[in-house]
């Protein structure tokens, strides 16, 4: 806590009304634990498995069939690594595919897609089939999406460079959407300090204001019937359960709850003088403490 305040204060001011608790401070400056997905494009699962029981330590990550947490950060000398054989992706970050649950066939928009850990494992489910447009605003990011994409060969991929926004002209279109939003990325903090002393309100406020453009594009290009993953690795409600709360009161989306294998944290329905609909408590908000995971948030929407 000390460590914290001393580097960014009003981030701890703001947090310390969020979670008082002891490990949540401790948990949010601790290293993670490496975790990958196997890549079952390219491999049976058995097969990969058994190749890197040979020489790691393999725990199964409860929330996803594919994933484990593995006692190496080494990927360069990685033989299984360079074949694309696996994925180094944090744990919470399975989650929101497991929960779009793309099939063989459907048409996905992956909105926010850029480097593609959530694109190759939207394509694993999907088993190459189907279509995912892979979207992202950066072109020098799309450049890293486009190198995983070839190397975890993946093949029902095509790749957009737009702002998100521009998909609203698509209205009705998609089986799915993914919206992993940008954002101020309060859970990469366990990777590198650099979030924490980036972190400012002002960046919070301006992540907020595109996030409730691009959850409205996202939701026009949805189908009726469809569903729509929003996703952060953030903490803040600002731009998390006031996303969901603005899309509710805006459309006629409905939220669905989320039943997986792991702990969480109750969604927030009041904060900085702003309240959220009873609605939102069917999100999904994890602290870094309760899996020992990075923070994420996600949320289930189906449109009528
Ligand atoms: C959380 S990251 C996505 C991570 C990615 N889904 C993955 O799993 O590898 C958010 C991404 O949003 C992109 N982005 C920022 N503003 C955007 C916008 N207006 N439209 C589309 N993408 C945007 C960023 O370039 C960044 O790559």
């Amino acid at each position: 806590m000390e460590e914290v305040l001393k580097i960014n204060r009003p981030f701890y001011e703001r947090y310390s009304q969020l979670d008082e608790r002891e490990e949540f401070w401790n948990l949010l400056l601790t290293p993670l634990r490496q975790s990958i997905r196997i890549n079952t494009l390219k491999a049976p699962l058995d097969y990969i498995k058994a190749r890197l029981e040979e020489r790691y330590e393999l725990e199964p990550i409860p929330w996803v069939k594919e994933g484990f947490f593995i006692n190496t950060q080494e990927f360069g000398n990685m033989m299984e690594y360079s074949l694309g054989l696996v994925f180094p992706q944090e744990a919470s970050s399975m989650i929101p595919p497991v929960v779009l649950d793309p099939k063989p066939g459907e048409l996905v928009l992956d909105m926010a897609a850029a480097p593609g850990a959530k694109t190759t494992q939207l394509a694993q489910l999907m088993k190459n089939d189907g279509c995912i447009i892979a979207n992202d605003m950066k072109k020098w990011r799309v450049n890293v999406l486009i190198a995983n994409l070839n190397r975890f060969g993946v093949l029902n991929t095509r790749v957009t460079v737009k702002d998100g926004v521009y998909f609203k002209r698509f209205e009705n279109t998609f089986d799915k959407v993914l919206l992993d939003a940008p954002c101020s990325s309060v859970g990469m903090i366990r990777k590198s300090f650099k979030f924490l002393n980036d972190w400012s309100m002002r960046k919070v406020i301006m992540y907020s204001n595109i996030q409730k453009k691009l959850i409205l594009a996202a939701y026009k290009a949805l189908k009726p019937g469809g569903i729509l993953v929003y996703s952060t690795c953030t903490v803040d409600p600002f731009e998390n359960e006031e996303i969901v709360d603005y899309l509710l009161r805006k459309t006629d989306a409905k939220l669905e709850r989320i039943d997986l294998p792991l702990k969480s944290t109750p969604p927030v329905l009041e904060f900085g003088g702003k309240k959220y609909s009873e609605e939102v408590k069917k999100c999904l908000r994890l602290h870094p403490q309760d899996n020992n995971t990075e923070a994420f948030f996600v949320a289930k929407i189906r449109k009528p």
